[in-house]
């Protein structure tokens, strides 16, 4: 539902942000503009902030009636969209269906860690539901996703079994059940509440990409996403999906979201599939985080906002700012091929010149005994 009930701004002149996480009363961006301008200004605003894909822009899926009516009875955002590439002589198309879910957590911070756990598990099952009877081959929840994202408070609250060396690890899950691999969270944030050092370490399982039924597919966790190096090693491994979980908030991150993850896709000629979970958490003790805050106890907004990139420069409107989602996409996987040919960066790419220049950087500076 939308709605344009909510003031933009405010007798001082100062823009007032909509509580609930909207964007002015709608789910996204794109939301408002549709609804706001005429259908040729939309279609043209939408060329230009989304781009074309194969000269065109991207189709709509249409979604089958079970997945939307758990959309309605469970108020999930559900979008669904398709990626072409050119028609080859060589190749049959690749077309995978991808699954990217963002959700909110089920109970406040406060309630017993199972129930919790509990909760978010039987949000997710009618999301998970519907990307089955979409027919979604890959699916990709959020970073930490059964769980809030307690990583600001720097408590720990943990039995024994959890005292050693942690990692933020993703794994991958293959369709019989099977463990395919596991990748460790490259990138450590220390920025703003984010105090994910307190908790586990850099990870030491480098840049694996994975082969599955489906296509060549890695992870790069959330604060992975700043790090332009870290894309191009899974670009180099041969990722052709790359899927960013993650959990950022929009006070410190939202201008970059839509750009580094599209630049990741240009630059690496491959898909990125970015999520971010939704909603505003609260601790129950208070936490400062070094940065001249004065103490609090909530996490800011998690706005949400997946949205899939695509090698070609194109990406998909992004889910609701607000609300639990579940966007699916169709990929044709010749894209990447048929990007590094048009644009050729990786032919074109001076890895031995960074190489050198990485292998200078590195070395040791040689410090005056008395230090
Ligand atoms: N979870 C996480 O790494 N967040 C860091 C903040 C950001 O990268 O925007």
């Amino acid at each position: 539902m939308e709605s344009k009930d909510d003031e933009i701004v405010a007798e001082n002149g100062k823009t007032e942000i909509p509580k609930d996480g909207s964007v002015c009363g709608f789910d996204s961006l794109h939301r408002l503009l549709q609804s706001s301008l005429s259908p040729q200004l939309f279609q043209e605003v939408s060329r230009l902030l989304l781009g074309l894909n194969c000269g065109r822009a991207l189709d709509t899926i249409a979604i089958p009636e079970p997945a939307k009516s758990l959309s309605s009875k469970h108020d999930f955002d559900l979008q669904a969209f398709s990626f072409r590439a050119e028609k080859e002589s060589l190749r049959e198309p690749r077309i995978v269906r991808v699954g990217l879910i963002q959700n909110s957590i089920a109970l406040p911070t406060t309630a017993p860690l199972l129930d919790q756990k509990r909760g978010i598990f039987q949000k997710l099952t009618p999301i998970i539901e519907a990307a089955g009877s979409s027919g979604v081959n890959i699916l990709c929840l959020q970073e930490a996703w059964m769980m809030p994202f307690a990583f600001c408070t720097r408590e720990k609250k943990w039995d024994e079994k959890h005292g050693e060396v942690i990692w933020n690890t993703a794994v991958i899950i293959g369709n019989h059940g099977n463990i395919i691999g596991k990748h460790r969270k490259n990138h450590i944030p220390r920025v703003g509440d984010f105090n994910e050092s307190t908790y586990y370490m850099e990870g030491n399982t480098g840049h694996p990409v994975f082969e599955t039924a489906f296509g060549k597919i890695a992870v790069n966790i959330c604060y992975g996403r700043h790090h332009p190096l870290n894309w191009l090693a899974f670009g180099l491994n041969g990722a052709e999906i790359v899927f960013n979980p993650s959990a950022t908030v929009g006070e410190l991150s939202e201008p970059m979201w839509p750009i580094e993850a599209r630049n990741a896709a240009i630059a690496n000629s491959y898909f990125v599939c970015s999520i971010n979970r939704v909603g505003t958490e609260i601790f129950p003790n208070p936490f400062t985080s070094g940065d001249g805050k004065p103490q609090h106890a909530d996490f800011g907004h998690f706005y949400g906002s997946s949205y899939i990139s695509s090698p070609d420069s194109s990406c998909t409107p992004s889910l609701s700012r607000h609300k639990d989602g579940l966007l699916i996409s169709d990929m044709d996987l010749n894209l990447c091929r048929q990007l590094k040919d048009k644009w050729g960066f990786r032919m074109t790419a001076r890895y031995e010149i960074y190489a050198d220049l990485l292998a200078r950087y590195l070395k040791p500076v040689s410090t005056p005994s008395h230090f």
